[in-house]
């Protein structure tokens, strides 16, 4: 155990119903596939609003690797980059490799393979220990199933070489996206770029986390490219180019989860600013599942206002499609006046730790009672106790652990840094929200910089 993963922080406790105004950063989705097609594209880009975490820095560091200049603009509240891709993505020289750490990203370690089959040379990739556990096995075959040449060493995951030749033939692949919707981003991202597009043909159960492909359909129709998804399973990208132009990236609605958890688990009342009106973001479906957990939801211009105080209610819901919100909706259910079961989610033992273990050990650990079933969790509620709350390098389980502890004395969240992944600051944001009601009680609100 390393000396991170064995500090503890103390969550603290709502002394009354948090009320609280919050921004979140930007949505590590949009921004890593803004970066992305940024790069593919024929000309510079602008990317506004973007988040500066550590998935999408790895993802700068990444594309930097293969010769794309990315300069930062503006300061860390407002990240701004601006995106010059070059004439020829570029792969280690003679004898050298470029090298791309993917940490522990699922959109580092599927979106940057197919680009760097692009580049001229060999890419080496590599990763977090854990990443190695992470399912890449179906991306690495329909790469060379599409005509790039990968060398895993039969390891089908990390460490490999892709072999960039500087073109990819590209054309049909099958393949089973069953355990994770990103095989299917990660090819529509960077297939407008190959000789003969991409058709990918999904063959399989049920696709997890489809508002993800959406996002990627729309970014990459927004780029320019034309992307065919009429048919279920399927998708087609044409050869084409991609035109640089201004993304303005939205906040992220999933990291929104745990500051409106607080509401609801409180009885207090948190505006998430700049929430959007219409959007690809798995996180809006926040809307009508908090509501159905007892809050109550209004969306205005100001932003997604959820209110406790009528009691946190059990759910019964398939979160297939919003396997990311699982964590933040566990710790709920955990503390709600019902059991709730959660289906859909089988794919979520491949995300940053088997997370379907990881909740049901922890939160049985502070005295609860969740059940891993075959393909979800069953939550029992039950009068929870102060304890240690360990995270795995999961970003999602350490704000979960947060959630607990603003109702439960003495949750200890081991590692709180890992929130860093896709949140920059996550201890000082939560202080700001409690410190919110506890420093000025009669204020309707304060404002949390994201
Ligand atoms: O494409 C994306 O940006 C993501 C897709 C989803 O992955 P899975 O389909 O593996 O669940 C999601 O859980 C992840 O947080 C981000
Ligand atoms: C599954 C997640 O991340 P990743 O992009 O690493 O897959 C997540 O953020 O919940």
């Amino acid at each position: 155990m390393t000396s991170a993963e064995k500090i503890l922080w103390s969550a603290p406790s709502a002394s009354r119903p948090v009320t609280a105004d919050v921004r979140v950063p930007g949505s590590k989705s949009a921004t890593n596939r803004a970066l992305l097609l940024a790069a593919l594209a024929d000309g510079p880009s602008t990317i506004t609003g973007g988040l500066r975490a550590r998935d999408s820095v790895l993802m700068i560091d990444g594309l930097r690797e293969l010769g794309v200049d990315i300069q930062a603009g503006a300061g860390h509240d407002a990240p701004e980059w601006t995106v010059t891709p070059p004439e020829q993505l570029r792969g280690g020289d003679t004898g050298g490799v470029a090298r791309v750490d993917v940490g522990l990203a699922g959109t580092v370690m599927r979106f940057l393979p197919p680009v760097a089959a692009l580049a001229d040379g060999p890419v080496y990739f590599d990763g977090d220990p854990y990443a190695r556990s992470r399912p890449m096995g179906t991306l690495i075959q329909a790469l060379r199933d599409l005509g790039v040449r990968i060398d895993d060493g039969d390891r089908a995951t990390f460490p490999f070489l892709v072999e960039g030749t500087g073109t990819v033939p590209g054309g049909l692949v099958e393949l089973d996206a069953t355990a994770s919707s990103q095989f299917i981003s990660a090819l529509l991202l960077a297939g407008s770029r190959y000789e003969r597009g991409v058709e990918v043909r999904h063959v399989g159960g049920p696709i997890p986390s489809q508002p993800h492909i959406a996002m990627t359909v729309e970014f990459v129709r927004a780029a320019g490219g034309t992307v065919d998804d009429s048919e279920p399973g399927r998708w087609v990208v044409a050869p084409s180019v991609l035109n640089g132009r201004t993304w303005a990236i939205e906040p992220d609605l999933s990291n929104a989860a745990p500051f409106l958890a607080a509401a609801l688990v409180t009885g207090g009342t948190v505006t998430v600013a700049d929430w959007p009106a219409a959007t690809t973001q798995a996180g809006d479906a926040l809307r009508h599942l908090l509501r159905e957990m007892g809050a109550r939801v209004e969306l205005t211009p100001a932003g997604l206002t959820v209110s406790g105080g009528a009691g946190v209610h059990g759910l019964e819901a398939d979160l297939r499609d919003v396997g990311e919100l699982t964590p933040a909706l566990t710790a709920i259910a955990a503390l709600a006046d019902a059991p709730s079961r959660f289906t859909g989610i089988g794919h979520l033992r491949g995300h940053e730790t088997d997370r379907l273990a990881a909740l049901a050990r922890e939160i049985n650990a502070l005295g609860g009672d969740v059940t891993e079933e075959p393909d979800g969790l069953l939550i029992r509620p039950q009068a929870l106790h102060g304890g240690v709350f360990a995270t795995y390098a999961d970003h999602r389980m350490a704000t979960a652990g947060a959630i607990l502890g603003l109702v439960v004395p003495g949750v200890r969240v081991e590692d709180i840094a890992t929130t860093g992944k896709t949140l920059p600051d996550f201890p000082a944001m939560w202080a700001a929200m409690l410190a919110a009601d506890d420093h000025d009680p009669s204020a309707a609100s304060a404002r949390v910089a994201g």
